[in-house]
């Protein structure tokens, strides 16, 4: 089995991974991520104990106890290039020894649920609302690095968007991803719409925002927001679910996505105050998956 290099995965003096400053024992089987870490506490002030916390840039985090389960929340900063990072170790974390730096005989497979913030691009998708993320495309090309890549992508649909939209060709490929069925269905219910998500490796240009800058294709949005495969439309906007999906996809763990529709893109309206928003679909969350 191969040993895993000092600079491929570097491990901290004190035993935990380079950028998540978290050891092995810390993190818990069912990981919340958030992209904010002011939303840490939030997330982290609904448990009933915390056994462990940590900061390091971006990556603030705590493990603790939510009705019995055990649950590590973990603020991953902006974008899929943060998520390459954050899964990678994850994954370092639960499947390499970092005594021996080897990867260890008996995988294992770890809940991962994003709760973020989202603009929405259909009109009839209010917002305020939550959106699940049933497949996610990513503008952003972190997965098109990896082998197998499009092992787990819908070819097809990526083809007819590419094909529809009149994808520049400057532009990285996008990939379509799913979340995972088990964690979907378990956060579907009553209240929560559910579509296609586009992670956008930006949040003026790349999400169709103009300030000062024109666009390279100044109807981006419309071209999306028309757009159907089959019974499927692209409903959102952010800027990580599609590497937290294909990247978890190939490692073998858990995703799923909910977001606080904070903007609408269409109706040119934002949400006055999505932080309650946001509230509310933590305790949501954390109470699926701890029953
Ligand atoms: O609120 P978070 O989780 O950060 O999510 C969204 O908000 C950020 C942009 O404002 C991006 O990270 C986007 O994905
Ligand atoms: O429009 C939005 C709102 C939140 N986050 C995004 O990435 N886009």
């Amino acid at each position: 089995m191969r040993r895993i290099e000092e600079s491929e995965l570097i491990i901290n003096p004190d035993g935990s991974v380079f950028h998540l400053h978290i050891k092995p024992d810390e993190l818990a089987p069912n990981v919340i991520l958030v992209g904010d870490p002011g939303r840490v506490e939030t997330v982290a002030a609904f448990f009933d104990s915390i056994e462990f916390s940590s900061n390091n840039r971006e990556f603030v985090s705590r493990t603790g106890v939510y009705r019995d389960t055990r649950f590590t929340v973990l603020s991953t900063g902006i974008g899929t290039d943060n998520i390459d990072i954050v899964l990678n170790e994850l994954d370092a974390l639960v499947n390499v020894d970092f005594a021996t730096r080897k990867v260890k005989q008996q995988q294992k497979s770890i809940n991962i649920v994003r709760i973020g913030t989202s603009g929405s691009l259909q009109e009839d998708l209010p917002v305020d609302s939550w959106l699940l993320s049933q497949s996610a495309i990513g503008f952003d090309g972190v997965l098109n690095f990896y082998e197998g890549c499009e092992k787990n992508s819908d070819l097809e649909f990526e083809k007819q968007l590419i094909e529809d939209i009149s994808w520049s060709p400057r532009l990285t490929r996008p990939y379509v991803v799913e979340a995972d069925k088990g964690l979907f269905n378990l956060l579907h219910g009553e209240n929560v719409y559910t579509g296609v998500t586009i992670s956008a490796p930006g949040f003026y240009g790349p999400q169709g925002r103009v300030l000062r800058l024109p666009l390279q294709d100044a109807d981006i949005n419309e071209k999306l927001s028309d757009f159907r495969f089959g019974e499927k439309r692209i409903t959102n906007y952010e800027m990580e679910c599609s590497a937290i999906y294909g990247l978890s996809a190939l490692l073998g763990h858990k995703a799923a996505t909910v977001c606080a529709i904070i903007a609408n893109r269409n109706a040119g309206t934002a949400s006055e105050d999505y932080k309650p928003v946001i509230k509310t679909l933590i305790q949501y969350v954390l109470d699926r998956l701890s029953r």
